[in-house]
């Protein structure tokens, strides 16, 4: 019923979660135990209230019987008023951590596990398990350490009562577990593909929902909601598997109820007319009505146990996130100094995205210090490959990237990601203001910086007329070119020593484009700047350029040089020319 798997993932969560709130899970368990205890004691009131009431007894011993049974029904209930707000509250704390957890740990991750991992699967771990979890562990799980506390306190009760009845009442115990083995794997297979449906059905919603501009121009509208709606459908097919293989236990348990019920009337009832077990009519209800307080909460521990496997899967689900380990991450005495002017140079690199088709095999490149150098080349040739090595986002797997002859890897990420500004060509721009959006690569930056940064790359204007209206997700509200200005704009405030320029101005019109150009000449005075463009009339004053092909460097030179090898690029500069024209 529970896989190596499963009590490894409790032991988690039980060490990280909630071993810290030891004390106030024994508050909880306290007040859990009273609770059981009331209904010890209310069976051995009600047997002596019942004798009182067979043998004709004094009305005042019934009276009194009675107050302390109210008595004791009032503790529980307070006891029941009390127990939910403080579980929930220490469940609360703990998916708040482990929500907190899971970002940390996203935040260390590798590029590379976000571009495989679907958002909805993300975005279900976050919100959907983890509150799950919270819900399971503050209500179900307290519910259920209730119910075994009433069940242990009051079958110990009836144990002492009568052994022998006890034991018959047990036939039952071996049908139970059986039952509730096969239910339990039923359960977790349907569970886990049900969370998979989730995750999928999250990912269409978010592909759906912001690529809508596509899915409107090509009028596909109809495939986005049918493929939607059979998501939904699924959903709901899955969700019956599920409540219908959950629902067979409390019914069974019912039945088996049954049984013991009749079996304890016929066998009971012997035993008082017969005369020789010391069991008397008032001894024989109590006892039946102890077994129905035992009953009750033992259904609901079953149909407990029954979520606790869907659970199981969801904590499971979590951990696997956790599990999760990057392969970038600082070594230990990684240095924070290093010279930024140094020239930065790819030994002998081997990288690949797919194992079996490597992209880069002994590339080997120099970007000097303080100078332009350029990339070009075909579309896929590996150009912005080579800027997420620099950038470490992704580690060569063989050769090494030095920054005057120290390896990269030596050095601190953060401390060596900060040397950069980089206009990328995948633009994020998320839905604050313009201000802040440019402010994003250095929050301490003060307005006149901003103000001064916007300037120089053409989107002050428009960052004055937006003021703090926010820019839509995703920036929806804004142009290409104007994204790309803000990204220009990033680059200009954070003004760090070497320059990545990755298409930086392929959508700006010719006149913003020479302007930009010039205070981007500028910015990349005396910096180590490497440019990526298709456009080759943006990169002829370079100091040396790399012309790559199918991830090799297959010419190298100053522009000058390369028109005289009359090779690849000059024919790309002749064509390029040719169509300008
Ligand atoms: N994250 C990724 N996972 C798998 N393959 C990738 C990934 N990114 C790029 N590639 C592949 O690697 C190759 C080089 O891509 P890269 O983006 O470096 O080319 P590029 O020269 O910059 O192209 P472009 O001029 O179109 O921007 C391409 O074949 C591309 O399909």
């Amino acid at each position: 019923m529970f896989s190596e798997q499963d009590r490894d993932n409790i032991a988690w969560f039980w060490r990280n979660y909630l071993k810290s709130k030891t004390p106030w899970l024994f508050v909880v368990l306290g007040m859990i135990t009273i609770q059981g205890v009331v209904y010890q004691q209310f069976l051995s009131l009600t047997e002596d209230g019942l004798r009182v009431i067979f043998d004709s007894g004094a009305m005042s011993d019934l009276i009194e019987v009675c107050a302390i049974v109210f008595g004791l029904f009032t503790t529980r209930a307070i006891i029941s008023y009390l127990i939910p707000r403080l579980s929930v509250r220490l469940a609360s704390d703990a998916v708040m951590k482990l929500r907190r957890d899971l970002i940390d740990h996203l935040m260390t991750l590798d590029l590379a596990f976000f571009e495989r991992t679907q958002s909805g699967e993300i975005i279900l771990r976050l919100v959907n398990q983890a509150q799950g979890l919270s819900l399971f562990v503050g209500q179900a799980t307290v519910n259920a350490v209730r119910d075994a506390a009433t069940v242990i306190i009051v079958s110990g009760y009836l144990i002492y009562k009568s052994p022998l009845l006890f034991t018959a009442a047990l036939i039952i115990l071996p049908t139970i577990l059986l039952l509730l083995q096969h239910v339990s794997a039923k359960i977790k297979e349907v569970q886990a593909t049900s969370e998979n449906a989730m995750g999928a059905y999250m990912t269409g919603i978010d592909e759906m929902s912001s690529g809508m501009r596509t899915v409107k121009i090509a009028g596909q509208e109809p495939i986005e909601r049918e493929r939607l709606v059979e998501a939904t459908k699924n959903l709901r097919k899955l969700s019956i598997r599920l409540q219908s293989a959950q629902a067979v236990v409390v019914p069974a348990i019912d039945m088996m109820a049954a049984f013991v019920y009749v079996l304890l009337i016929g066998g009971g009832g012997y035993m008082v007319l017969s005369g020789s077990f010391g069991l008397d009519g008032a001894g024989i209800i109590a006892y039946l009505l102890g077994l129905v307080l035992v009953f009750d909460p033992a259904r609901s521990l079953a149909s407990f146990f029954a979520k606790l496997q869907a659970n199981l899967i969801i904590l499971n689900g979590v951990r696997s996130l956790h599990r999760e380990k990057p392969t970038i991450f600082d070594r230990e005495n990684a240095h924070t100094d290093f010279n930024t002017d140094g020239d930065i140079v790819l030994e002998n690199v081997r990288f690949s995205y797919d194992r079996k088709h490597p992209l880069f095999d002994d590339l080997s490149m120099r970007f000097e210090g303080g100078k332009v150098t350029a990339i070009v080349g075909a579309t896929g040739s590996g150009k912005t490959t080579v800027l997420s090595l620099l950038t470490r986002l992704y580690d060569v797997e063989h050769g090494q990237v030095t920054i005057d002859g120290t390896p990269i890897t030596d050095l601190k990420i953060k401390n060596w990601r900060s040397s950069f500004s980089v206009v990328a060509q995948d633009i994020v721009i998320f839905n604050s203001s313009l201000k802040d959006n440019i402010r994003y690569v250095r929050p301490d930056a003060s307005d006149e910086e901003v103000r001064a940064a916007a300037e120089a790359a053409e989107i002050a204007e428009l960052m004055d007329a937006r003021g703090d209206k926010p820019l839509g997700p995703k920036g929806s509200q804004l142009s290409g070119g104007q994204k790309q200005r803000i990204a220009i704009a990033r680059a200009f405030l954070r003004a760090s020593p070497i320059l990545l320029l990755d298409e930086a101005t392929s959508a700006l019109d010719q006149k913003t484009e020479d302007k930009v150009k010039h205070a981007l000449n500028r910015l990349s005075k005396g910096k180590t700047t490497l440019i990526v463009a298709h456009r080759l009339s943006a990169i002829t004053h370079a100091d040396w350029i790399y012309v790559l092909d199918a991830g090799k460097v297959v010419e190298q030179g100053t522009h000058k040089d390369l028109l005289a090898q009359a090779g690849l690029y000059a024919g790309m500069y002749g064509a390029q020319k040719k169509s300008y024209r």
